[in-house]
C-alpha cells in the first residue's frame, strides 16, 4: 500500500475530490476529509498538492487528528534534489498572525490612553467642585 510519490506527482493533485497534503514526508489522501475538518475546508485546499507540514504543526492538532491522518496514507514522499524542503515553506502564516496581534495591542494602547484622560478630568473636576464649595 506505500506508494512512492514524487513533489510534482503529489502536486497533480489539488481539487477538492483529489486533494493530496504532505506532512512529515508522507503524503496524505485528504478528500475524503475536507468537508469534516473542523478547521474548514479552506486552508486543507490551500495547502493541496503541497507541503503542509508547518500550517499543520503550526495549529498544534491534537492525537485524534493525527489518528485521522493515519487512515489517510496513501504513500510516501520520494525527495528529489531541488524539490522544496519542509523548512523552505513560503512564510504564509506570517502576515495573519502579525496583523491581528499587532492592531490588538494598539487597541488596548489607546482604550488605556482615553481611560488615563477620563481619569485625570474626573480629577479635575472634583478639585474644581470642591475648591467652589470651599470658596
Ligand atoms: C489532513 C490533515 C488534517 C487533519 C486530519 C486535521 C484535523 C483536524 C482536527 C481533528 C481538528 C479539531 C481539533 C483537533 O483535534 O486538533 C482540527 C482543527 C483545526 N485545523 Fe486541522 N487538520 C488537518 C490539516 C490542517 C491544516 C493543513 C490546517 C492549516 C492551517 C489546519 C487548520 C486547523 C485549524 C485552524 C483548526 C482549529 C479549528 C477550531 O478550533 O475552530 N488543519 N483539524
Amino acid at each position: 500500500m506505500s506508494k512512492e510519490f514524487t513533489f510534482s506527482e503529489v502536486a497533480e493533485h489539488t481539487s477538492k475530490k483529489d486533494l493530496f497534503l504532505v506532512i512529515h514526508d508522507k503524503v496524505y489522501n485528504t478528500s475524503s476529509f475536507v468537508d469534516e475538518h473542523p478547521g474548514g475546508e479552506e486552508v486543507l485546499l490551500d495547502v493541496g498538492g503541497q507541503d503542509a507540514t508547518e500550517a499543520f504543526e503550526d495549529v498544534g492538532h491534537s492525537d485524534e487528528a493525527r489518528e485521522i491522518l493515519d487512515g489517510m496514507l496513501v504513500g510516501t514522499v520520494k525527495r528529489q534534489p531541488g524539490d522544496p524542503s519542509p523548512s523552505n515553506q513560503p512564510p504564509k502564516p506570517a502576515a495573519p498572525s502579525t496583523s491581528p496581534d499587532g492592531s490588538s495591542s494598539v487597541m488596548l494602547y489607546i482604550i488605556m490612553l482615553i481611560g488615563g484622560l477620563g481619569a485625570f478630568g474626573a480629577y479635575k473636576y472634583m478639585q474644581a467642585q470642591s475648591e467652589q464649595s470651599s470658596s
